[in-house]
């Protein structure tokens, strides 16, 4: 798709509020549901465009501006408009792995091929998701689940649409890398986008935490990274943190993802249930508690996961750590409230 784009590869009807917000690119906790307005609902494309431009991507890898413009464009076009799994999530995990890459602790660890495939995976990483799970998927005997064998079903998914889609001469931002070069980063692509499938969430945690004890450290508080295997350990980890990102962000952003990802689990429920199939965890709109649930979801996954990661590029993700902390004090007090307000009405009522 041809035509004039912007600086930020996108068409704007508010050029200085978008100039405003793209300068907290590099911050945690950019409001990316502005961006979502600002852009006129093309954050992926305007997000990932700019990531490419300051990262000087599109000149290391040749890449010609239109031929990535006309890429991000497909590649958001084909992002379904589900609740939670949508183009606003795929902006969210690409501007948080932007973020994470510049821990001072990485700085200069990876190379370009390794920052282009991170950040080109995260772009990639849910596209043409359905607002399904993998286990509904499976119990369906889907489509989906019979080309994949039941295997990360999804997470295949995603990396078949996106490599298919560069399969046209206008938007193949490969198409001036070498080809063993073509290939490595391929390989990293699929290595990381697999492992956002949450039931490799245990073993990409236990290599994380292995990783931090046997943390091999410059003077200057630089991580030596020495084989393929430890590069892309992190970088796994780094994806994955990226994509339970959401209870470490302020507040108000973190409770719009939480209703997102509820309705869509409500969604699956509903069709569970009119399917006469049992309810998946979490998925009953009916006796599912949100506050109870971030609660756990941060206890059991999220926070083991940052602590061990901030473990990795201490001090860096200090902060983060933070913000976790503080909005599970708050969905914990929601939940204190509501037991309160039960009590209070079961006394009224007897
Ligand atoms: C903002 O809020 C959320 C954002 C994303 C997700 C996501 N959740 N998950 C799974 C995570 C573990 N789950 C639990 N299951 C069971 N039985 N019990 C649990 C008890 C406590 C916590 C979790 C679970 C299943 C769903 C994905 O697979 C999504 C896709 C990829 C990454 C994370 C996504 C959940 C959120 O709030 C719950
Ligand atoms: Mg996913
Ligand atoms: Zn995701």
């Amino acid at each position: 798709q041809t035509g004039e784009y912007y600086t930020y590869g996108v068409k704007t009807s508010k050029p200085k509020e978008l100039d405003d917000l793209m300068e907290d690119l590099d911050v945690w906790g950019l409001d990316i549901f502005l961006m979502d307005e600002l852009t006129e609902h093309r954050p992926l494309t305007a997000v990932a465009f700019t990531i490419f431009k300051q990262r000087d991507l599109m000149n290391t890898f040749s890449i010609c501006p239109s031929t990535l413009i006309n890429y991000l464009i497909e590649l958001e076009d084909h992002y379904q408009s589900v609740p939670y799994h949508c183009k606003i999530h795929a902006a969210d995990v690409t501007q948080s792995m932007h973020v994470l890459l510049n821990h001072k602790a990485l700085e200069s660890v990876f190379d370009d091929d390794e920052i282009f495939a991170a950040i080109f995976s995260a772009a990639i990483h849910d596209v043409d998701h359905p607002g399904l799970t993998n286990q509904y998927l499976i119990s369906t005997a889907s489509e989906l689940a019979i080309m994949y064998n039941d295997d990360s079903v999804l997470e295949n998914h995603h990396l078949a649409v996106a490599f298919k889609l560069l399969q046209h001469e206008k938007r193949d931002i490969f198409c001036n890398i070498p080809k063993k070069k073509r290939q490595l980063i391929r390989t990293m692509v699929i290595d990381m986008v697999r492992a956002t499938d949450m039931s490799k969430h245990m073993s990409l945690l236990a290599e994380l935490k292995t990783m931090v004890e046997t943390k091999k450290v410059a003077g200057s508080g630089i991580i030596e990274l020495d084989s393929y295997q430890d590069r892309i350990r992190v970088l796994k980890n780094m994806l994955h943190c990226a994509d339970l990102s959401n209870p470490t962000k302020p507040l108000d952003i973190y409770r719009k993802w939480t209703d997102r990802v509820m309705n869509e689990f409500f969604l699956q429920g509903d069709k569970e249930s009119s399917q006469g199939l049992e309810i998946s965890a979490m998925c009953d709109r009916h006796k599912a508690c949100i506050e109870k649930t971030q609660v756990g979801f941060i206890d059991f996954i999220v926070h083991p996961l940052w602590e061990s990661w901030a473990d990795l590029v201490h001090p860096d993700a200090q902060d983060i750590l933070e913000s976790l902390q503080r909005n599970r004090d708050w969905y914990s007090e929601q939940v204190e409230n509501l037991q309160a307000l039960d009590k209070t009405n079961d006394k009224a009522q007897n």
